[in-house]
């Protein structure tokens, strides 16, 4: 899926822009969410994600710009009143309650009949895999069973919409990973639209359908995880998902032209090519091969030499320094290959990768 707007989305939103005095948080957002999707907003400290959740759930009074959720506007109903729910990092769990009267607080105060409330906090314990620990306070659950009673406490209302700000950021690392796979099931099983928010790209890429990355108070680009890797609109996109090499020049058909003359194979418009590090083949140099020119003619090659190899695994990393064109950070241009090193710290090497494995962008 890319930019194209969604036929019918559950949640759109037009010109978007919110301020706190000067600071202008949000610089008109457009976005739309579908039913059942599981949607992530990904960017920097300070980008605006926070100020889009809380305006979307009420806590925030954007000063320009339209939501409607279903057809219906969103911003015309004060929080309370909208078919929408937010889950804290915080949790915001109550420490004196048991877990079946945390999650049963919200829909008992909605006036639902007992029997319906205990019937309804049964379905969602078994839903979050809490079965057994409904009797327990949360100073007795572990940090994760205390997300799945967030959670439950989130969803049992039933929202069309669940807002999540970090929800796994209080998580250690072990538990995080295996809470991903869990939210997203959950989300599938619930089928309720899941907005989350998260600085952590590993995990919205994980667990997004479609991810808008956002900076400085807009959205640059809104793709599925795939299309964000593989065809960043920016050099900005392209850094801040997953690893790359980025080298500055002057776009030709075949590639980018850098400093030095050297062509580097790529496709695409404007002045930055990325390169990601495993669609870079790399091979020790024969000893007559040296010599040449720096990324001359053959193919746009680009010679160097190994500073370090690492190898975790299943998979191998390689800094190279090379002679000639450098990345825009003056970085070694990082390698990665499947399996073993096959070349070594102070080894002479080539790096190859053909045009179609390159983008150039804005
Ligand atoms: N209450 C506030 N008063 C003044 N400025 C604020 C306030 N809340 C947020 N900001 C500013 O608005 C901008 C957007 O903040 P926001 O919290 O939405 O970003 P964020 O992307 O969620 O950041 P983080 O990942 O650090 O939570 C930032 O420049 C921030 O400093």
């Amino acid at each position: 899926m890319t930019d194209a707007p969604l036929q019918t989305p559950l949640l759109k939103i037009r010109g978007l822009s919110a301020s706190y005095g000067a600071v202008r948080a949000l610089r008109g957002v457009d976005l739309d969410v579908a039913d059942n999707e599981f949607f992530a907003l990904l960017g920097p400290s300070g980008c605006g994600k926070s100020t889009l959740l809380r305006s979307l759930a009420g806590f925030e009074d954007p000063s320009d710009g339209t939501v409607t959720l279903g057809g219906a506007d969103l911003l015309a109903l004060p929080a309370h009143k909208r078919p929408v729910n937010m889950m804290f990092q915080s949790y915001a769990l109550f420490p004196h309650l048991s877990v079946e009267k945390n999650i049963g607080y919200g829909p008992s105060r909605a006036g639902l009949a007992k029997s319906e409330v205990a019937a309804r906090v049964a379905e969602v314990i078994r839903t979050v895999g809490l079965e057994g620990l409904g009797g327990r306070r949360p100073s007795q659950l572990s940090g994760g069973q205390r997300q799945r009673v967030a959670l439950a406490r989130a969803i049992v209302n039933q929202p069309r919409l669940l807002l999540l700000d970090e929800p796994l950021s209080a998580l250690d690392r072990n538990v995080r990973a295996q809470m991903q796979l869990e939210l997203k099931r959950l989300q599938h099983e619930v089928g309720i639209a899941f907005v989350v928010v998260t600085h952590d790209q590993e995990e919205a890429l994980s667990m997004a359908d479609r991810v808008a990355v956002m900076n400085d108070g807009e959205v640059l680009q809104v793709a599925s995880p795939e299309e964000l890797y593989r065809n960043p609109v920016n050099r900005f996109v392209a850094e801040f998902i997953g690893r790359s090499n980025v080298f500055e020049g002057t776009a030709r058909p075949d590639g980018l032209e850098v400093a030095g003359g050297a062509l580097l194979p790529g496709r695409g418009h404007g002045s930055y090519l990325v390169v990601r590090p495993e669609d870079i083949d790399i091979r020790e140099r024969a000893a007559e091969s040296s010599g040449g020119p720096a990324g001359g003619s053959a193919g746009g090659v680009l010679r160097g030499q190994v500073l370090e190899t690492q190898f975790s695994g299943g998979s191998t990393a390689i800094a190279v320094a090379t002679q000639g064109p450098t990345t825009v950070a003056g970085q070694p241009v990082l390698v990665t290959q499947p399996g073993f090193p096959t070349v070594h710290r102070g080894a002479e090497v080539e790096l190859t990768w053909s045009a179609d494995a390159a983008r150039i962008v804005a």
